[in-house]
């Protein structure tokens, strides 16, 4: 028997040593398709039989789309164990790959940092409404005329964080340096020990007390659009959102209406519903600080996560397992 086959989908730009090595014990495989047809097409023609385990980045959605239930069953058999590249895991269908007994990995923990301080630096900008004197220097007219909005401080502004997962938690602590009150909202109350005392309070009380409402949950079909219309209603005049988890858990539309009515004073975003297209009444909007989905975009992270993701493919190869599954998939190892 050949050596086990290991399919990569995407590029890795800073772990290519470890990699590389795992070429000892599987033979390491790219697809050719530049498209989801074409990709099917590979997968049907048994080119990727023998693949055990696949890594795969946030990118090559550019090329198999979703990892939905009308591709899992065009998986060769062989593939048992889909490690993916970051943190959130919405581009893969977890039920349609436990039905076929596939295993996910993600990378928890490693994206902590870097995006709690992307988060760090969206909720100051969208405070200070940065963006508006950004725009108006670059465009020659030092503060512009009328003269930029007086900003807000953090200091004392009770932030609202909704999910308070390993972001939400690294989030918290940063805040607290710039002397915010944190409040959190979480489908399960944590211990005092992990939410660092912050306060657990209901949704509606998240979204009626937040001076800043932090988005940290992740998506899937029960947290798509957590954020519309109603929610907003309920939330104070002037509020600042910011969202670094993902776009689709807030309706971009209704946003777009609370920016413009005023309930929201200003937001930062990361994160959009359908990257790379941005609602064009948030482009239009000086008050509202865009980043083109950043979060981990560093040296170090984007290294510690590529390492964690090659680490998974080993184990799967190895032993046969995973160093972690996705949360949901937690009984079926
Ligand atoms: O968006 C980045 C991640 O999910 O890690």
């Amino acid at each position: 028997m050949g050596k086990p086959k290991a399919l990569l989908l995407g590029i890795i730009d800073h772990a290519q040593e470890s990699w590389n090595k795992l070429s000892e014990t599987a033979e390491l495989m790219t697809p050719n398709a530049r498209s989801r047809e074409e990709f099917i097409e590979e997968c049907k023609s048994g080119r990727f039989d023998g693949v055990v385990a696949a890594y795969r980045t946030f990118a090559s959605f550019a090329i198999t789309g979703q990892i939905d239930k009308d591709l899992v069953p065009h998986f060769p058999e062989s593939l048992k164990f889909i490690c993916n590249n970051g943190a959130g895991y919405d581009q893969v269908d977890i039920p349609a790959c436990s039905s076929r007994g596939i295993l996910v990995s993600n990378v928890p923990k490693m994206v902590d940092d870097a995006t709690a301080d992307t988060n760090m630096f969206l909720i100051l900008g969208a405070l200070r409404a940065f963006n508006v004197s950004m725009i108006n220097l670059r465009n020659g007219s030092w503060r512009g005329h009328p003269p930029p909005p007086l900003g807000h401080d953090p200091q004392g502004k009770v932030l609202g964080i909704l999910g308070m997962g390993g972001i939400g938690r690294n989030l918290k602590k940063k805040a607290e340096a710039f002397d915010m009150k944190v409040i959190y909202y979480n489908r399960k109350k944590l211990s005092d020990e992990l939410s660092g005392g912050a306060e657990y309070v209901s949704f509606d009380e998240l979204l009626a007390r937040s001076d800043v409402l932090s988005l940290n949950l992740p998506l899937n079909p029960h947290t798509r659009h957590t954020i519309s219309t109603k929610e907003f209603e309920k939330m104070k005049m002037g509020v600042v959102i910011v969202n670094t988890a993902r776009g689709a858990v807030m309706d971009e539309d209704a946003l777009v209406k609370a920016l413009d009515s005023g309930k929201v004073w200003s937001a930062g975003l990361d994160v959009y519903e359908e990257e790379p297209k941005i609602h064009p009444g948030l482009v239009a909007n000086p008050h509202v600080c865009l980043l083109p989905h950043m979060g981990t975009w560093t040296v170090e992270t984007q290294t510690k996560m590529e390492e964690w993701n090659i680490g998974n493919v080993r184990a799967a190869l190895e032993k046969g397992k995973l160093n972690n599954v996705v949360p949901e998939q937690a009984e079926m190892v």
